[in-house]
């Protein structure tokens, strides 16, 4: 073979190898111009689904895509990228304060929305389990949008609810929530609706004042249903104010003053205790100063003895220093006798005034004792209150738990209260719930709890009722309640009570066992309404 055609057939395998490398390379950049459009369009989608969040983050965003389609560099594309994950690492942040934010209002909006008077049973129930839905905070923001739109449609569902009274010419609560944009008189007529009234009525009903003071409240509490106009109203809200604190200084001063009276007796006892210990140490020395005397004249006699040359010299000097002994020993006897006396007044000044200072703690605690039982009844009904209610079904839970017994749980609510108050007047309401609740206590079984739970609901404990028992004397209570002639205005009223009533069961706790009996009173609502309902 020639030289030429050793070269040539180098040159066709050299052209062979070029032509590989070139369509090897042809097939890399179709790979990069795939990926680099597939990572376009996912930038594209990107910033799509995070368009308005930040406004920065989407120059940012549009910059990289650009940077592709025209293929630039990869280092400006890589400096890009740095930048954007940046915003998006601040973003991420801002977005969990943000679902932290949401969190707690849309739990507050929801507690609110719970708090509302005569929500129907089955809204109450639904937000309830709503709420405890959204108990821990979600992952994204976009996890609040269903539910929010559930609570929204509750408010909505609770506004028309609440309308339906309205004929009667009351302005419904969910009234309340008023856009910002409204004049400040329309703000002012709302402020004073009777509802809020009502709520402020309520709630003075429940504060542990003074005899005194309790009894100027309830003369201004009767004013301030009666006077509607916002001024009247602004007054009375001043005196109400005014009475509390009045009640609030004359408690800081009596506590005071028994401190006060605590500290100088304590003062005088010390001083006493001290003087008295400075008494007892001179005693002490004059005591042994005499003993010294009676010892050195003792010893004085011995001497006489040892000395004396006769008997009659004896005899003589005995007697004498025998007589000088019986003055010391007289001398002794009337100081101790002194010193006696003196501890003894002494004692009796000290026990006289811890006497008085016993005294002192004994007004100051029966004041402490008649507080906290106050802060346990319902000043209205003077039945038990709902701290007091929580109080005792706690301790009867841990003893159930303990060693299970026939524990049993009643809800009363009475029937369409609000129609009471609306037509004769929150005293005829207020006089009511003092009726109903004497009446629950004089016919319920001895030994049974009862407690006004708040509003118009009450609540009772059974420690020993078998079912039937207890579904009977609560429908003879239903029954009697229905019975009583009430009369508002020469009206003739009838009242009636929805009762729901439940046993405990081993796997309850507190919650769930009131949610139990609670939604037994609910259904009794549902039912018509005057009736009891038990569920196991
Ligand atoms: N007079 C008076 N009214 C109270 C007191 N506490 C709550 N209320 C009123 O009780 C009423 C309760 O009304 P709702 O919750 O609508 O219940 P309701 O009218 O009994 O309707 P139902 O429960 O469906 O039968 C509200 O008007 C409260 O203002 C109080 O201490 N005194």
């Amino acid at each position: 073979m020639n030289d030429s055609s050793v070269a040539k057939k180098q040159l066709v395998a050299l052209k062979r190898k070029l032509d590989s490398a070139i369509e090897s390379r042809n097939s890399l950049e179709e790979d990069a111009n795939l990926h680099s459009s597939l990572l376009i369009q996912f930038i594209t989608k990107l910033s799509l689904v995070s368009k308005g969040i930040d406004l920065e983050l989407d120059n940012r965003l549009a910059q990289l895509r650009m940077l592709f389609s025209k293929s630039a560099p990869l280092n400006d594309i890589e400096a890009k990228i740095v930048v954007i994950s940046k915003l998006l690492q601040q973003h991420s942040i801002t977005n969990e304060k943000n679902i932290a934010h949401l969190h707690d209002q849309f739990n507050q909006a929801g507690e609110n929305l719970q708090k509302i008077n005569g929500l129907p049973g089955d809204l109450r129930r639904e937000l309830r389990g709503l709420l405890s839905k959204t108990k821990e905070s979600k992952d994204a923001l976009i996890q609040y949008v269903p539910l929010l739109s559930q609570l929204l449609a509750f408010y909505d569902y609770a506004l028309k609810a609440k309308n339906a009274p309205t004929k009667q010419g009351v302005l419904p609560s969910a009234q309340l929530i008023l856009p910002v944009s409204q004049s400040k008189n329309d703000i002012n007529l709302a402020l004073f609706d009777s509802s809020i009234l009502e709520k402020i009525s309520v709630s003075l009903s429940t504060l542990p004042l003074s005899k005194g003071h309790t009894n100027e409240l309830l003369a201004i509490k009767k004013k301030l249903m009666t006077d509607k106009s916002s001024d009247e109203v602004l007054l009375h809200l001043i005196d109400i104010f005014d009475v509390i604190v009045a009640d609030f200084k004359d408690e800081q001063n009596s506590a005071k003053n028994f401190l006060t009276r605590l500290s100088a007796t304590l003062t005088t006892v010390q001083s006493a205790v001290k003087e008295t210990i400075v008494t007892q140490k001179k005693s002490q020395k004059t005591n042994e100063k005499i003993n010294q005397k009676l010892q050195s004249q003792l010893v004085d006699m011995t001497g006489t003895v040892e000395k004396a040359l006769s008997l009659n010299q004896v005899k003589e000097d005995i007697n004498e220093k025998l007589q000088f002994i019986a003055s010391t020993l007289e001398q002794k006897s009337k100081f101790e006798q002194q010193s006696h006396q003196e501890l003894a007044d002494k004692l009796n000044d000290m026990s006289a005034k811890v006497d008085q200072l016993e005294q002192q703690s004994r007004v100051f605690e029966h004041k402490l004792i008649d507080q906290q039982r106050k802060s346990m009844q319902d000043a209205l009904t003077k039945l038990a209150n709902r701290a007091a209610f929580d109080n005792y079904f706690a301790k009867a839970m841990v003893r159930f738990h303990h060693k299970p017994f026939q524990l049993a749980l009643v809800v009363l609510d009475i029937d369409d209260f609000k129609k009471i108050n609306d037509t004769y007047g929150h005293t005829a309401g207020d006089k009511t719930l003092q009726v109903i609740a004497n009446t629950i206590v004089k016919n319920v079984s001895k030994g049974v709890f009862v407690g006004r739970y708040g509003g118009e609901e009450f609540v009772l404990i059974y420690s020993q009722a078998q079912e039937q028992a207890l579904t009977l004397e609560l429908n003879a209570l239903n029954k009697y309640i229905a019975r009583l002639p009430f009369k508002f205005k020469s009206n003739k009223v009838s009242i009636t009570l929805s009762i729901g009533a439940t046993h405990i069961r081993a796997d309850d706790n507190i919650h769930i066992a009131f949610e139990r009996a609670d939604q037994a009173m609910y259904k009794a609502k549902k039912q018509g309404k005057n009736q009891v309902i038990y569920v196991k």
